[in-house]
């Protein structure tokens, strides 16, 4: 007999059984789906049918829907396969490259537990890069993933050891290479020169502008200047025949006040003098953003990238600059900067760079190169347990699987490798040519998460809780109230044997101060915004939901244990302990 089902344009949860390999057969399909345009009808017998799936496959749902909760369904099946307890608290990047570039590849390191994208700007142009982020978002738009992209700048490779002596002469580009064909309006232009009137604003940049270039706008062809160069600083072009004062920094551009007059001959030599001498500062040689890394930039916050990781650090004053560059540039500043560790200072200076940055990545293949290579496990070690302590995610990068570019299966020592990373609880784990170009990306993948979960099995089955000592981090007398609550609340957790905990969101900080404490149950984090969700994906034991809230908590459990009920994703009587943003205290309850 064939019956009749309406779905609904009413307000919808997204299908939770796009992922074939998780779904269990005994999973009782309850949902209504949002189709585009128009309701239509199916008959029951379709359900089991593959037209019926590749047709559920291709729906939308709404991501603002105010009634719906949103989460993966890679996590939603492994939640009711398995329950809490058994959902992987460490996070897997997979490095995006032709192996793994296209939509279906890219959905299959989804569905392999994939939680950030990552796109190396050393390597593809500038197309490939936009058609691999249209993809992934794409991905999360019509799956309902949550996969956040990482760029990841070129960077400059420093050498060890470097001569002091300035890249001389740093030339300024001028407009002059266009005075003959175009025009610029505003400045005067003599044959040769450009003349710079007293008190006029002048930005010089080492971003490669196109020319013609902007009013009033010099390219300096050395780039570091815009890191090394401080406000407050003079500078002199061909020795004093003109002069500025350095009245911002932003980004790459560096405004300056004309202080004595005079022409701009093209090429011409550019020095700049701090409290009366001039700087040849060891920094003065070597940037860590490079022009084009300044375009690469650009392009990141444009299409909107939820991390940007910063090659070769040397120090936190890199990381300041490009965050309140981006804070300028982006509305909402959701655009996070990972301080990649790959340098000899960026180990002298780690600690500054840690609270500098909002995340940090153990790039262990450069760093193998700077330091002797049985340094980097120790190395290793320290940044993990630095980054916890200031509460910033951290990342363990690079070979860690390398033979499986080439087999099917990893060596021991790979297995033993990962296995340590996880062990120190690093927040997580990343791919790099085995999912970039290698022949078995999907694998590393599942190697990955398979020895993920092991180990944190074997923490449960020991019971072995996380003891290290956490220092008071806050800033504030607020900041300590939320951290307090987030430590006593993973404290209770673990003794009460919980079965998660819940934490509502707005901006994150909360669920990271939880995530700290590396506690045994998961915890489920429910944020407003999509691109916090994103990010929450990056960090330990964190789930990340979407979900429209009040400041009424009462409401809101209620409301969250009716939709995760309804979706089968907890019963009654599970044991949750829930925090907020809003309300300070600590709920412990019973699933109704
Ligand atoms: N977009 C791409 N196109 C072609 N090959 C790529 C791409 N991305 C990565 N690869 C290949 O994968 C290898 C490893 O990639 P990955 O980005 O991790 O390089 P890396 O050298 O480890 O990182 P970094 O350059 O940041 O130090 C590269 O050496 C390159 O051969
Ligand atoms: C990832 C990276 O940049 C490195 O390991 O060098
Ligand atoms: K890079
Ligand atoms: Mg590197």
């Amino acid at each position: 007999m064939s019956q009749s089902l309406n779905f609904t344009t009413s307000p919808i949860s997204k299908p939770f059984f796009r992922s074939k390999p998780y779904l269990s057969p005994s999973a009782t399909p309850h949902f209504s789906l949002r189709f585009p345009k128009k309701p239509i009808t199916a008959s029951l017998s379709d359900l089991n049918s593959p037209s019926f799936s590749a047709l559920v496959s291709q729906l939308n749902w709404s991501s603002s829907d105010s009634t719906s909760i949103e989460v993966d369904s890679v996590t939603e099946a492994e939640l009711k396969e398995n329950g809490f307890r058994s959902t992987r608290r460490t996070k897997l990047i997979c490095t995006i490259g032709p192996a793994t570039c296209g939509f279906e590849q890219l959905e299959a390191l989804a569905v392999g537990g994939m939680n950030v994208a990552r796109i190396n700007m050393c390597h593809g142009t500038r197309e490939w890069h936009k058609m691999v982020i249209e993809r992934v978002r794409r991905l999360n738009e019509e799956k309902g993933y949550a996969v956040a992209v990482m760029m990841d700048t070129e960077g400059i490779l420093q050498e060890a050891c470097v001569p002091f002596n300035l890249p001389t002469p740093i030339r300024i580009e001028s407009t002059l290479k266009t005075v003959e064909s175009t025009p610029v309006t505003g400045i005067t232009l003599e044959r040769n020169h450009i003349q710079s009137k007293d008190g006029e604003i002048w930005t010089f940049t080492v971003r490669a502008l196109d020319s013609p270039l902007p009013e009033r706008t010099i390219n300096v062809n050395y780039d570091g200047f815009a890191e090394d160069v401080k406000v407050g600083d003079e500078l002199l072009v061909d020795g004093g025949m003109v002069r500025f004062d350095v009245i911002e920094k932003i980004g790459p551009d560096v405004k300056c006040r004309c202080t004595d007059p005079g022409l701009l001959l093209p090429r011409a030599n550019l020095t700049f003098w701090r409290d009366g001498s001039l700087v040849r500062e060891r920094n003065a040689m070597l940037p860590t953003i490079s022009s084009k890394d300044w375009l690469d930039i650009d392009f990141g916050i444009a299409e909107g990238v939820d991390f940007i990781a910063i090659s070769f650090v040397k120090s936190a004053e890199v990381i300041n600059h490009l965050k309140s560059y981006i804070k300028a540039r982006s509305r909402d500043s959701d655009v996070s900067v990972i301080a990649k560790i790959e340098s000899i200072d960026s180990l002298k200076n780690l600690k500054e760079i840690i609270q500098g940055s909002d995340g940090i990545m153990v790039a262990r293949g450069d760093l193998g190169a700077q330091i002797p290579l049985e340094q980097v496990p120790s190395a290793q070690q320290e940044i993990v347990q630095q980054c916890r302590q200031l509460n910033k995610p951290v990342i363990v990068a690079s070979q860690l699987l390398e033979s499986m570019i080439e087999y099917p299966t990893p060596t021991r020592a790979e297995v033993a490798d990962v296995s340590e990373a996880v062990r120190q609880r690093a927040d997580a784990l990343m791919l790099s040519g085995e999912s970039a170009m290698g022949q078995f990306p999907d694998k590393a993948l599942s190697v990955l998460r398979s020895v993920s979960l092991r180990i944190e099995r074997w923490w449960r089955d020991e019971k072995r809780h996380e003891s290290m000592e956490l220092q008071d981090i806050a800033s504030s007398f607020q900041d300590s109230i939320s951290e307090e609550i987030c430590n006593s609340a993973a404290k209770m957790a673990n003794n009460l044997e919980v079965d998660a905990l819940f934490v509502y969101t707005k901006d994150g900080h909360m669920a990271s101060l939880l995530s700290r404490c590396r506690p045994d149950c998961p915890i489920f984090a429910f944020t407003t915004a999509p691109s916090v969700r994103r990010r929450l994906n990056l960090q330990w034991g964190l789930i990340p939901f979407r979900l429209s809230f009040s400041d009424d908590m009462e409401s809101n459990l209620n409301r969250t244990f009716a939709l995760l009920k309804a979706r089968g994703m907890i019963k009654s009587g599970d044991l949750v302990i829930a925090v907020s943003d809003m309300l300070q205290s600590i709920q412990v309850m019973n699933v109704p």
